[in-house]
């Protein structure tokens, strides 16, 4: 199996236009993955290159999960790992670029910045490599390369002082192509014929043969599923799934597939309705707070009196943006008043990160709104017991909603009462 992981010495250094330019280059015979559970590099990878992107995630999910969920998804020629952060960022959580490349013995490929620098790049690497034993650094690029020279100058110090780094190229400091384009969610259908220029430019200097020849995964798997086996509903589920309500792990809709006996996906920004004999509803996260995302939908009336009907009699799920359209209101802009909840939207992330609730589930937060009325919910957030207890989840009637995102398949039969079963 051809895998590799993408990773870097911190955020910024290029790992993204790395992963860009091969996931666009491999197209469709690749399987792009996210280290962590964050939404956004997913949704921009399944952009790049048309697949779903999977989320790995060690603090969510215990080894042989993660294990299960990476041998499901890892069908094409080549998988992508995109790390988080740093290589070593997020050990103290088990989630790191370097636990996930080691539980599943995949090479890691480290970005470095190489503005203004040389002999030292041989120094980090030396210390990328040494810091903890065992680990999965094999092969670099250099980023931010000023000329043929001055990376023939990195070249000949790193094959010095290392035998068993393979060097894979090199990315130069201004690439012409990335002039006019933010690489982001909302790349455009025009944007995306740059993105060919994009990848060309960015693997001018990067050996793909050598790189094929690394990729590798060799973990042990055995047949044993990992997760509590749940039963199959007779239901028929509807998950709110668009531009706006965007966050929805793959593999969270394919767990609905498979349990559900139907799964139909509304898009509440093209007004459609949730269906007459939907049993279910599952809102998911995203944005509909800002002016943006909020003006795309708000004439979304067929949708907005589908669900309030629904709403009446069967049962609604709402995971953060979802649990926000279910309250009253977010600053001036209304919502369903399903819930009675007044939201208010902050220029700074009011919850980021590995969070738990009371029922014993480990998810991640990420918001920059927050409730202002005061009102008693249903079970905290937090980082440590007793330290922060402030109600993250609300109920009423059949409603429900909560700001932590939860990966389904190995919560299921705790969080089966979001889904009033
Ligand atoms: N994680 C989310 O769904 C984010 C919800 C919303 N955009 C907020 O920041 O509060």
């Amino acid at each position: 199996m051809k895998a590799l992981c993408i990773s870097a010495t911190a955020s910024n250094q290029g790992k993204t236009i790395l992963t860009t330019a091969l996931l666009y280059h491999y197209k469709k015979s690749v399987r792009p993955f996210k280290i962590g559970p964050d939404f956004i590099d997913p949704l921009f990878h399944e952009k790049v290159c048309d697949t779903k992107s999977v989320n790995l995630d060690t603090c969510i999910m215990n080894k042989n999960q993660v294990k299960w969920m990476f041998n499901k998804y890892s069908n094409k020629n080549i998988s992508i790992l995109e790390g988080v952060m740093g290589f070593y960022d997020g050990m103290d959580k088990g989630s790191s670029a370097y636990d996930v490349s080691k539980l599943l013995d995949i090479p890691t490929v480290v970005i470095l910045d190489a503005s203004g620098s040389y002999t030292t790049l041989s120094a980090i690497i030396k210390g990328l490599k040494e810091y903890r034993e065992g680990n999965t650094v094999k092969a670099v690029v250099f980023n931010h390369v000023s000329s043929q020279m001055h990376f023939e100058l990195i070249r000949k110090q790193v094959e010095k002082d290392f035998d068993d780094i393979v060097i894979l190229g090199w990315i130069k400091s201004k690439l012409d192509s990335l002039d006019s384009i933010h690489l982001g969610l909302d790349l455009g259908d025009n944007d995306k014929e740059k993105l060919e220029e994009i990848s060309k430019e960015v693997l001018t200097n990067i050996d793909l043969k050598k790189l094929e020849n690394i990729a590798s995964s060799n973990y042990e798997t055995n047949d044993i599923y990992p997760f509590e086996k749940i039963e199959k509903y007779n239901k028929h589920i509807a998950v709110v799934n668009d531009d706006n309500f965007a966050f929805l792990y793959h593999d969270n809709l394919e767990f609905l597939n498979e349990h559900f006996s139907k799964v139909t996906i509304v898009n509440s920004i093209k007004d459609e309705i949730i269906p007459n004999d939907c049993d279910i509803v599952f809102i998911c996260g995203g944005y509909i707070e800002t002016q943006k995302a909020y003006d795309k939908f708000k004439n979304s009336n067929n949708f907005k009196n589908s669900l309030v009907n629904h709403a009446k009699t069967k049962a609604v799920y709402g995971e953060c943006a979802g649990l926000i359209l279910l309250g009253r209101k977010v600053d001036d802009k209304e919502m369903l008043n399903l819930l009675s909840l007044d939201f208010e939207l902050t220029n700074r992330p009011n919850r980021l990160g590995y969070y738990d609730n009371d029922l014993g589930i480990t998810g991640h937060a990420f918001h920059y709104t927050k409730i202002i009325t005061d009102v008693k919910g249903e079970y905290t957030l937090y980082k440590k017991k007793n330290e922060y207890e402030i109600y993250a989840a609300f109920k009423k009637e059949k409603v429900f909603g909560t700001y932590l995102h939860t990966m389904f398949r190995n919560n299921f039969s705790k969080i089966k009462i979001y889904f009033n079963l």
